[in-house]
């Protein structure tokens, strides 16, 4: 059973709290503090909602539905972080819902008027997951301060689906439930723009991604637990042994010290 993910419901629930039915897609929402994610997340949910703690965490949750071309979602609004790296008891949060929560799509929402500093956390996310989409969020607000962002450019450059929103004006929500749906159910497949490391980095992640997709397999992207580990990010060895099998994280353990 060696990187074979548990059954996607029972880990949602035995581990986030969170009661899914089969047919909903799940839709993680991060972002950076304060750009709109339950602003987004209420316009999307209205009172189709309720909220909590993470299990175990003294970190608020939110969950809600919403129903698009019949579809039914539920939206996860993840706390606000500046990156998911796991520094902070948010940031394991985040990284653990988006890696093994397997959310069908992530949602990643950005400040338009401060979008250099935002697109850290995206590519983040980029790299865990390709079901990843970019909300250009508060653009009234871009607009006012004469900021003007070429999406078509961005989303080039991200090489995944970018929506632009004023969230708390309701301006892009139809779109982005549009291009939600669209990736959820894979009309739309995102290709995200990966990060290239010095040489050094790229060749102790190629000598580590055989060994890691032997154990791992489809459950995680090979390449972040890679970086991840290179980084000597020990707790997220701990997770994945929490989260998947329990033996996988000893001879990722293993692999690494070798290296
Ligand atoms: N002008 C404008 N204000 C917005 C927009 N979206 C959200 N806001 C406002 O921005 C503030 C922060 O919004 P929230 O939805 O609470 O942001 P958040 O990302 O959930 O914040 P945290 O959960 O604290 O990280 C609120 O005052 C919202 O009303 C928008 O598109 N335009
Ligand atoms: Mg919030």
């Amino acid at each position: 059973m060696n990187g074979q993910i548990e059954n996607r419901a029972q880990v949602l629930q035995e581990h986030f709290g969170i009661t899914a039915d089969s047919q909903q897609f799940i839709i993680a929402l991060a972002g950076n503090p304060n750009v709109g994610k339950s602003t987004v997340f209420n316009a999307l949910t209205g009172l189709r909602q309720h909220t909590g703690n993470w299990p175990g965490k003294t970190v608020d949750n939110a969950q809600g539905t919403f129903t698009h071309h019949k579809q039914n979602f539920l939206l996860v609004d993840l706390p606000g972080t500046y990156s998911i790296l796991a520094h902070t008891v948010e940031e394991e949060v985040a990284r653990d819902f988006i890696c093994f929560g397997k959310p069908d799509a992530t949602l990643v929402v950005l400040d338009a008027t401060c979008l250099e500093r935002n697109l850290n956390l995206a590519l983040q996310v980029m790299d865990i997951t390709a079901n990843c989409i970019v909300c250009v969020n508060l653009m009234d607000e871009a607009r006012k301060k004469n900021i003007h962002i070429d999406l078509p450019a961005l989303e080039r450059e991200l090489g995944v689906p970018v929506v632009a929103t004023a969230a708390r004006q309701g301006e892009g929500l139809e779109s982005l439930k549009e291009t939600l749906y669209q990736v959820s159910i894979g009309i739309k497949q995102p290709s995200p723009r990966q990060i290239t490391y010095s040489p050094v980095v790229e060749e102790a992640v190629a000598a580590l991604l055989p060994g890691i997709t032997r154990l791992v397999g489809t459950a995680l992207n090979p390449r972040w637990v890679a970086l991840r580990l290179l980084d000597g990010d020990t707790g997220f060895i701990e997770q994945i042994h929490r989260h998947i099998t329990r033996q996988t994280a000893l001879p990722l353990a293993k692999e690494v010290a070798a290296i």
